[in-house]
């Protein structure tokens, strides 16, 4: 592919740009403030983000959204969830015709209730094939250091996901692709959700156990949701359903993970805010949404539903580890 922009230079947006950078495919970064892209362009470092990494030379940065537009073969939209149609909305008449629209983003808009795929394609006026989506177990800060790991890139178009999947592979990074978009979408949003939830479990003090029960429930939630929109179910025992779910849930240096912690350890929603320095833990705003979906199909989700009390209805975590566990007994697979 000859050339990409990539739109956010945030923790992910960065990362995925060097990635990118790395399997040889010429990329433009588009930093929201001017010192962000004049320090990468000067200095080869996103001083904010990623303070320790040196950034390849074929990876120019630009402050400007119409010259990174230009010319690109794919769009990476790296960008948070909920902002994400604004952003686009405002570079729509810039976007290169016929070039892959790739999503980054792990959340369902508020409002909407749409996963980010059709946030995309609404906004852009592209047909759904248009339209990838790359996600997995992919800690920002782990692939900046160039520590193996896999993703998916999912497109309803296996020859455009097969086509990013070429420009973004090398001796760190390795993608498979897949055609079920909801599915994937539904898995990256989601785990955000089980994430805090694991975290709350952290700062109360719960361990192992309590985790794997946590991530394996929060699987069985997620697969509930996912058959009553229509995902393959095969999708969540993937890189883009246990996968990330793993990382994300275990992980010290994730964000929704550690946002948790705090609540779990007595933090109030506007402290654990505070203390997250403006970077985004996508699953407290998306456990509503995903709430919201889930009563509109009437798939039962009862962590999501707790951490949407806990986040957003001042339930104290404690209450809410007495509710799971004292809910009506059932059989595993019901
Ligand atoms: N950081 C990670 O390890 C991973 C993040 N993701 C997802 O990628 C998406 C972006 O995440 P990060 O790059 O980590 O976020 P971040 O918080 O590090 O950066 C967000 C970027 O978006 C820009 N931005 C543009 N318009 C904005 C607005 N109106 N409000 C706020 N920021 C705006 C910011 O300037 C910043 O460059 C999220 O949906 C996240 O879930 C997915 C995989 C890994
Ligand atoms: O999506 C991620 C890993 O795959 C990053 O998780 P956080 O947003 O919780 O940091």
């Amino acid at each position: 592919m000859d050339r990409v922009a990539v739109l956010g230079a945030g923790s992910w947006g960065t990362a995925f740009a060097k990635v990118l950078a790395d399997s040889g495919t010429d990329v433009v970064l588009w930093a929201r403030r001017a010192e962000v892209a004049d320090a990468i362009s000067t200095g080869r470092v996103n001083t904010d983000y990623l303070p320790d990494v040196v950034l390849p030379a074929n990876l120019t940065a630009t402050a400007d959204a119409d010259e990174a537009l230009d010319g690109a073969r794919a769009v990476v939209l790296a960008v948070p969830s909920q902002t994400l149609r604004g952003n686009l909305a405002g570079w729509r008449p810039s976007l290169p015709p016929g070039a892959t629209l790739v999503s980054l983003a792990k959340g369902v808009e508020l409002g909407t209730l749409k996963r980010m795929s059709e946030v995309v394609r609404e906004v852009a006026g592209v047909p759904e094939d248009q339209v990838a989506v790359v996600t997995g177990p992919n800690l920002a800060k782990e692939i900046a250091a160039e520590q193996p790991t896999a993703t998916v890139i999912a497109c309803t178009d296996h020859d455009r996901a097969v086509e990013l999947q070429h420009a973004c592979s090398n001796s760190y990074f390795r993608p498979y692709t897949n055609v079920d978009v909801v599915g994937c979408e539904l898995g990256g949003a989601c785990k955000n959700v089980i994430a805090l939830a694991c975290g709350m479990a952290a700062g109360m003090g719960f361990g192992d156990n309590t985790m794997a029960s946590i991530i394996t429930r929060g699987l069985a939630e997620t697969a509930r949701l996912g058959a009553a929109l229509g995902a393959d179910p095969l999708t969540f025992a993937g890189l883009a359903g246990l996968g990330d779910l793993v990382a994300t849930c275990a992980s010290p240096l994730s964000r929704n993970r550690s946002f948790g912690e705090r609540l779990g350890r007595g933090d109030s929603l506007a402290r654990a805010q505070e203390a997250a320095h403006g970077q985004v833990a996508e699953g407290v705003k998306s456990c509503s949404s995903i709430r919201e979906l889930a009563a509109r199909h009437d798939v039962d989700m009862p962590i999501t539903e707790g951490v949407h009390q806990v986040c957003h209805e001042g339930l104290d975590p404690r209450v809410l580890t007495a509710a799971l566990l004292g809910r009506e007994r059932k059989a595993e697979r019901q």
